[in-house]
């Protein structure tokens, strides 16, 4: 089993699709390249929601496991997110990538059906039982619907192969709370908008979308909140989120694609039904490129 530190800035990797919706190799591994060589991070988290995961097959998600680690190597920390309503697929997933090298597995609470805790709870030890690796909660509410209690997440860091939670959410409430309650947890902020309150709030990191394009503003404002120098972050977080706030008013895994296009980097298309590129939307990401970098 990997023992690397996994605190730090991730990516959650973005996918290169070519136009009919196939993985685009090539591109994959240049978004993988720019992350370590130019954004700088410290790993990826690799098959989240930027990933478009929830859109692709088992043999699909295998592939970007992959091609993620054979560019990545051991040079940076690598994160698989193998949840899944497919509690088998998610089995097969957590064995397939831990076979691979990946430093540690996440899983996205199970949605759609409204599953009872006991339910979550058998689905995470289910999905790490036979498994050497360790566990990162994947909390993000307001996609999934499901919403754990201070508590509820005790239960599951009960386990000692679970070891941290991506917690997206605005509720900095049960942010300050988990802290303080279990202090040796590993807290990842995912929402990139907010990284300065979570980080002074004491994540032990962050994993987002924007990362992809915006690491080095990110990693300054990481570092300079952990230094409480916190005007001074806060005037990155401001940039930042007049970036956020451009992409996401323009679509926001495909701008932040057509912003690594401006790059250089062969991002690709996205998977439907997201939509294809209108010449608005490239117009647009073009003057948001040459706004921001
Ligand atoms: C749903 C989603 O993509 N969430 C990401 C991480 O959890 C974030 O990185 C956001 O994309 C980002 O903060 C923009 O809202
Ligand atoms: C960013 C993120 O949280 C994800 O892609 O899952």
């Amino acid at each position: 089993m990997s023992t690397r530190d996994l605190k730090g800035l991730y990516s959650a990797l973005l996918v290169a699709f070519d136009e009919n919706g196939n993985i685009n190799e090539k591109g994959l591994r240049q978004i993988v390249r720019h992350n370590i060589d130019v954004c700088k991070m410290d790993g990826l988290y690799v098959g989240g929601s930027t990933g478009e995961n929830f859109m692709l097959s088992t043999e699909e998600k295998k592939r970007i496991f992959e091609i993620a680690k054979d560019e990545a190597k051991d040079d940076i920390t690598l994160i698989a997110q193998v949840g899944s309503i497919n509690l088998k697929e998610s089995v097969e997933l957590a064995k397939f990538v831990t076979d691979l090298g990946y430093d540690a597995i996440s899983a996205v609470t199970p949605f759609y059906y409204k599953f009872s805790f006991d339910e979550i709870k058998y689905y995470y030890e289910t999905i790490i039982k036979d498994v050497d690796n360790r566990m990162i909660i994947y909390s993000i509410p307001f996609l999934t619907g499901v919403d754990m209690s201070l508590a509820q997440f005790g239960e599951l860091f009960a386990n000692p192969k679970i070891v941290g939670v991506k917690f997206t959410a605005a509720d900095f409430y049960l942010l300050e709370r988990m802290r303080k309650t279990y202090p040796d947890v590993l807290i990842f902020a995912g929402f990139d908008e907010m990284l300065l309150p979570a980080t002074v709030l004491g994540v032990d990191g962050a994993i987002g979308s924007t990362y992809n394009v915006n690491g080095v503003r990110a990693r300054q404002i990481f570092e300079l909140a952990k230094q409480e120098k916190i005007s001074e972050a806060l005037e990155i977080q401001h940039v930042t989120n007049d970036l956020i706030t451009d992409i996401l008013d323009n679509g926001l895994y495909g701008t932040i694609k057509l912003l690594l296009e401006e790059a250089g980097v062969e991002a690709g298309c996205c998977r439907e039904p997201m939509k294809k590129y209108s010449p608005e939307m490239r117009a647009r990401a073009k003057e948001i490129y040459k706004k921001y970098f």
